[in-house]
């Protein structure tokens, strides 16, 4: 295992400390998330109670193989934890995700969870959202359009593939990559881009975050929310 797959460990364990038993457990998707599952799989077997919702095929099979038992919308409409990873993140806890393709399911989930801890290691903490392109997930009709659309916006979106043929998501869509290189204005990107028809969600994670949980090589860090003061925010928008 390599320095960042131990960072990643690490904080995937330490995340899944923070599930109470009764929790139903918003499960999010990664090889992070990995970590966390395996973990919530051994607090099951030592006898706490919980329930959780998958956000991807792949998450649901790996709690299946821990003996996470699960549950889903139909049963229950609220989660009381969610955990999710990322694949950036600002000081503020906006987050870049999907980098696996599973952002609109993360979303969902993330959404309906009281309390959500993102889980990753140290190298996704960034000072602007960005230099990992952003995930836009598009119904496969017209995507075409929706890719120039977005490159209007100053990015060259590519549609991600999957050996030869285009990546389907869990929900049978497409997913244009778009490098924005420097996102100044997560909102009000997040809301162009929502505005195109076609575009079903966004990997832009933004105002969700309460605590963020960091994989360092000094060990795991408790990142909680604290206000972006008034220079920060002038500074990133200038
Ligand atoms: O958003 C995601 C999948 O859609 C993942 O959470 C994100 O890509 C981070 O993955 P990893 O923990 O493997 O670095």
């Amino acid at each position: 295992m390599d320095n960042q797959d131990m960072k990643k460990k690490a904080a995937g364990e330490k995340a899944a400390e923070f599930v109470k038993d009764g929790m139903v457990v918003g499960l999010g998707s990664g090889s992070t998330m990995y970590w966390a599952i395996k973990k919530l799989g051994d607090l099951v077997k030592e006898g706490i109670s919980i329930k959780g919702i998958p956000s991807s095929v792949r998450t649901a099979d790996w709690a299946k193989e821990f003996g996470v038992p699960l549950t889903d919308f139909s049963e229950v409409q609220r989660i009381d934890l969610a955990i999710d990873g990322a694949d950036e993140i600002d000081p503020a806890f906006g987050c870049i995700k999907g980098g696996g393709g599973s952002l609109l399911r993360e979303k969902i989930v993330d959404a309906a969870a009281d309390q959500f801890i993102v889980v990753a290691d140290d190298s996704k903490l960034v000072s602007v959202l960005g230099q990992f392109p952003l995930p836009v997930e598009v119904v496969p009709f017209g995507y075409e359009v929706v890719k120039e659309q977005i490159a209007g916006l100053g990015c060259e979106p590519v549609l991600r593939m999957k050996g030869d043929q285009p990546f389907i998501t869990d929900n049978q869509n497409v997913i244009l990559d778009c490098s924005f290189l420097e996102i100044k204005d997560p909102q009000k990107l997040h809301d162009q881009l929502k505005s195109l028809i076609g575009v079903v969600e966004t990997g832009l994670f933004i105002h969700m975050a309460d605590i963020v949980v960091a994989g360092r090589s000094t060990g795991v860090e408790i990142l909680k929310k604290r206000k972006v003061t008034k220079n920060e925010a002038a500074r990133k928008n200038d």
